[in-house]
């Protein structure tokens, strides 16, 4: 049995206790062909996407395995998840005739996805294959492109990066080359390169290529694929036998084939991606991507917004059929001062200049509408404005006012918990080569103040204190001063820690290891097997039981487990250990760790009462009661990329840095449902001079933007309550 449209609407409105409006009506039930949902921040995004692939099933009585819907990250998906099977299980509670398996639907990431589906059609191609986890490509990497130590190698295309500069040693200049390596790698995946062709062509092109091609010769060797790879090996099987079974069907319920496509978060999507979802949609043409270009974030990871921007293009090409396009306008997150604030600090920037308003045009979705207040949410009395802002002259000063604020706030009652307010950074790092940063005034005054501070990307992983315990146990037990050599202020500040840190049981512990070690002819050891037996004591104990600690000690197993299994375990002769290994151990694995920054992926959800902080990055898609946004001038273009896409012949001039930062702050401000907060130093406001992409310099950010907006916002309230609106 199937339910008609009234019907269905009648029950999910019943379910989700909202009404919908009639564009997200719209979006949910239109099936002609390709669909284009240009969605602002709060527009219900997800409610839509949850209720279409829903009403698909229950209404058009589509096989839910003929669904194929791509989230951008894991979050999303388990958050699409969550929604629709608590929809689905309560809409079959209703109508008990609806029988269908939720979890049938192909809904994940597209990598997820891509590996599932080849595994599930046994895609020959795809057995002889391994994933290759990042450390470990890094790993990789460092060892097998040693040779480009030596500066004539691939000259003209490491020239064409400009890396080399003043004061920069050969060690960090050979780093510096092996980051450029690992973006060209992806780089030219990503974006459809037609490598084969470049082949054996002379100067910088002809040496990038020569160089992937060595990357993929190394993957083929050690049987490995990169994310990257991985899916451009699912393209390759869309194309093949087994694919066409996946994408057609065999007539049975169990393999219907693909009918309906549909990926969120369509402005991150890159060449490579694209490719893929035309080809999932080739036999339906029934394509539908959800976006927003306003909220483009990760062109570092590939994406290129114009995927988005030329759907409509793009469609007609390949299928010959023209786009429906529907635009979900209205806001429902924000009060109504915060939604004005975000349409006028983005509609702003097209009067900065030509130039910006030029790139602004060719990377903006024509015609969109401005977002509209529909929530009815309004600011507690006591904020009086929505968006405010601190001055000070000093991230110190600026911590104490922002800390001030947020115990106003929770002693007034306007926040229940600390966790109802975020503050969002560029980089939530507490502390950099030129000193202290915002993020580590902010955790220092708030500590002092009582209030716990939930930042869990505050340092380097391996300067964070339980991790250094650990490392620092591992060196006491295998020390080498021939090859901690590179290291060696670290290794003293690891061993530092340990010795401050450990339990007296802790350091007879691993006094215990080095005496075995140091006594045994001819014995191999395990070195995880060594770390999981330092867990046992105080105080790493202790730091497994927290959320936190824990969380970083788990990624650090999952790293050091990752080098075990490379190199195997640890070989000692005659109370030694084998130079080979510890080669490996501190001048690859420890080395690596430190100078590559590695970090934890994503946040967990926050603890109840600890006042977060996140990246914007991690702010995506998320909403909080009351934002606070900081360091609006930490902006670097960046110029590898930059250099990469000039290289491969898309030159995308300095004006894309500042859309890309705009848009950043885009996504910050409007998380805020109730308040925004803005931190602002005085310096922050000069522009400098010959520095287009500094924010300062850019309307929105100017002197007195605040005093502005608020003004005109005012007298156009004060006009309409004149008007009788
Ligand atoms: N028609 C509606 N009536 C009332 N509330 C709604 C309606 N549609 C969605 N909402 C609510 O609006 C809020 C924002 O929706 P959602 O989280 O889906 O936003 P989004 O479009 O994904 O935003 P962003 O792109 O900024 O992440 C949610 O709390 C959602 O339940």
């Amino acid at each position: 049995m199937l339910l008609g449209d009234e019907r269905f609407f009648e029950l999910v409105e019943e379910i989700g206790g909202k009404r919908l409006n009639n564009e997200q009506k719209e979006a949910i039930t239109y099936t002609d062909g390709p669909l284009k949902v240009v969605a602002g921040p709060g527009s219900g995004k997800t409610e839509v996407i949850v209720l279409r692939a829903l009403y698909l099933i229950a209404v058009k009585g589509v096989n839910p395995r003929s669904i194929f819907l791509v989230t951008f990250t894991k979050k999303a998906s388990e958050e699409f998840f969550s929604r629709f099977v608590t929809y689905a299980g309560a809409l079959k509670e209703k109508v008990k005739e609806l029988s269908f398996e939720p979890y049938d639907i192909y809904a994940g990431t597209l990598h997820s996805l891509a590996l599932k589906v080849m595994e599930e059609f046994q895609f020959s191609r795809f057995e002889r294959y391994r994933l290759l986890e990042d450390f470990e490509r890094d790993i990789i990497l460092f060892k097998e492109f040693q040779d480009l130590k030596e500066g004539s190698k691939y000259r003209y295309f490491f020239d064409f990066f400009q890396l080399e500069r003043e004061g920069i040693t050969q060690e960090e200049l050979y780093l510096q080359k092996l980051d450029v390596l690992s973006r060209l790698f992806e780089f030219i995946p990503q974006n459809l390169v037609d490598w084969r062709r470049l082949r054996g062509k002379k100067g910088t092109l002809g040496e990038a290529v020569e160089l992937y091609v060595r990357y993929r010769k190394l993957l083929k060797n050690e049987k490995r694929l990169d994310y990257v790879h991985a899916e451009e090996l699912f393209l390759r099987f869309l194309e093949s036998e087994e694919g066409k079974r996946f994408l057609n069907g065999d007539g049975s319920e169990f393999f219907p084939g693909i009918d309906w496509v549909m990926v969120d978060e369509y402005q991150d999507t890159n060449p490579l991606d694209e490719e893929i979802y035309f080809a999932l949609a080739s036999r339906s043409k029934n394509i539908t991507v959800v976006g927003d270009d306003n909220q483009a974030l990760y062109r570092f990871r590939g994406a290129v917004v114009d995927c988005f921007i030329d759907f409509e293009k793009k469609c007609k090409e390949r299928f010959g059929t023209e786009v429906k396009v529907v635009n979900l306008s209205k806001n429902y997150r924000s009060d109504r001062e915060i939604v004005a604030f975000i349409n006028y600090f983005i509609t702003k920037h097209l009067k900065v200049n030509n130039e910006i308003r030029r790139g602004w045009e060719r990377l903006s979705v024509k015609n969109k509408e401005k977002i509209k207040f529909a929530s009815g949410i309004k600011s507690h009395e006591f904020l009086g404005d929505s968006v405010v802002e601190i001055k000070a002259g000093s991230n110190e000063e600026l911590a104490r006012k922002c800390c001030f604020f947020v115990k106003e706030l929770k002693r007034k009652g306007v926040i229940k918990n600390y966790s109802d307010v975020v503050l969002l950074l560029p980089s939530t790092r507490e502390f950099s080569k030129a000193g202290e940063k915002l993020a580590g005034y902010i955790k220092e005054v708030f500590t002092r103040e009582g209030i716990p501070v939930y930042n869990p990307r505050s340092k380097a992983l391996v300067m964070q204190k339980e991790v250094a315990t650990v490392i620092g146990a591992l060196c006491e037990i295998f020390p080498s001063e021939e090859f901690q050599e590179v290291i060696d202020e670290k290794v003293k500040f690891w061993k530092g820690t340990f010795n401050s840190e450990a339990s007296p049981k802790l350091k007879e512990h691993v006094r215990n290891w080095k005496e075995k070690v140091e006594s045994s002819k001819e014995e191999s050891f395990n070195v995880m097997e060594i770390f999981y037996s330092l867990l046992q004591f105080e105080p790493l104990k202790s730091f497994k039981e927290e959320l936190l600690t824990s969380l970083n000690l788990a990624k650090f197993s999952q790293l050091l487990s990752l080098f075990s299994q490379r190199v195997g375990e640890i070989p000692v002769e005659n109370g030694k250990v084998k130079k080979e290994w510890l080669s490996e151990f501190y001048g690859t694995f420890l080395y690596l760790l430190s100078v590559k920054d590695a970090d934890l992926k994503e946040v967990e959800s926050v603890p109840e009462d600890m006042f977060p902080i996140m990246t914007f990055h991690q702010s995506k898609g998320l909403e909080f009661p009351i934002v606070i946004v900081g360091d609006l001038t930490e902006h670097r273009g960046d110029f590898k990329l930059g250099r990469l896409e000039r290289l491969f012949g898309r030159d995308l001039s300095w004006e894309r840095n500042t859309i890309d930062a705009v848009r950043k702050f885009y996504v910050a401000y409007s998380r805020a449902k109730y308040c925004l907060l803005i931190l602002r130093k005085p310096e922050e406001e000069t522009p400098e001079e010959g520095k287009p992409w500094k924010l300062a310099a850019l309307p929105g950010f100017e002197r007195e933007w605040h005093e502005e907006f608020s003004r005109k916002f005012r007298e156009k309230l004060r006009e309409r309550e004149r008007g009788g609106h």
